[in-house]
């Protein structure tokens, strides 16, 4: 496919790769993308009794706005958090779409457009990622990423001091691959050799983030990327994130291509339901490395 090649130019991931990168000649309309965060922006616009029949701290919900987030165990401080968000599951359309907001009017059927484009633009990505890792092209199909895709729709609302708030706090996604629109405002950053990078938008571009689950399966050659959000007194911001899933029940673990019996290729992590790894990732508010050490496996040295 001649948008498959033109992709893998820009995008294919080399062994050990940095773990966020954009995605540009995707494939995914521009008409999508923004008739989705036009539509988006305004269910945010409007009045909050509107907003308010959706709003649910219950974490089971379909889809819900809720307010903040959660402190980070690593903070010692007492940052706020400085977001609403739209959660909801998005894919597969047909099955959830009863769930979604119906206002905007647009809101669905745009939504529907989104969540269809950027779920195969995901799977094209994992495509080029198992081909890039050596493993067989369809190794992230089936259970590993057949759960329903999960969106934020992250609203930042312009912050009198930012010094005072977080948009959101230092975490890796939790799942295999995220697909972010983050607009054209800045406020993402992710962290580089201890420091923290602002991302800077590019038009229509996805920053595509590798998540734990990711991590784990490929026994620690991707990496998660640590990012967090910052904010601004000059504009509100809005990002999109569509987190790929796998299904709950099924059993995750590190490649059976990626770890052999020599020291440097033993497993790194144990094996692990979907369901564990959301229950590890509530209890440690998505730290990489609290995360990470939850299911690391401790080989003993043999003298
Ligand atoms: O707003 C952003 O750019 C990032 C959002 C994010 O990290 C998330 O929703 O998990
Ligand atoms: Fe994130």
């Amino acid at each position: 496919m001649a948008a498959d090649r033109s992709l893998a130019r820009s995008w294919r991931p080399a062994r050990s790769m940095a773990s966020s990168r954009h995605a540009v000649n995707h494939g995914v309309g521009e008409d999508v993308i923004q008739g989705f965060r036009e539509a988006a922006a305004e269910f945010f616009r409007m009045p909050a009794e509107a907003k308010l029949k959706h709003y649910s701290n219950e974490h089971n919900k379909h889809c819900r706005v809720f307010s903040g987030s959660v402190t980070s165990h690593t903070d010692t401080n007492d940052i706020r958090y400085w977001r609403d968000c739209l959660k909801l599951r998005c894919y597969p359309v047909d099955k959830l779409m009863d769930h979604w907001p119906s206002q905007p009017e647009t809101f669905r059927e745009r939504l529907a457009k989104y969540a269809v484009a950027v779920q195969e633009l995901a799977q094209r990505l994992l495509r080029l990622i198992a081909e890039g890792l050596g493993l067989d092209s369809q190794f992230f199909e089936g259970d590993l990423t057949g759960g329903e895709t999960m969106m934020n729709v992250n609203y930042y609302p312009r912050c009198p001091d930012p010094s005072l708030t977080l948009g959101i706090r230092p975490h890796s996604d939790r799942y295999i691959l995220t697909v972010l629109s983050q607009g054209d405002v800045t406020g993402l950053q992710v962290k580089h050799k201890g420091r923290w990078i602002g991302v800077q938008p590019m038009r229509n571009a996805f920053v595509v983030n590798f998540g734990l689950q990711l991590e784990m399966v490929t026994n620690g050659v991707l990496t998660s990327v640590e990012h967090r959000v910052v904010t601004n007194s000059a504009k509100a911001r809005m990002s999109v994130a569509t987190l790929i899933r796998p299904n709950m029940g099924c059993r995750i673990r590190p490649a059976p291509m990626m770890v052999n019996g020599e020291t440097n290729h033993r497993p790194k992590y144990r094996d692990f339901t979907g369901s564990e790894l959301i229950e590890a990732y509530e209890a440690t508010a998505g730290n990489r490395e609290a995360l990470l050490a939850l299911f690391r496996i401790h080989h003993t040295k043999l003298l």
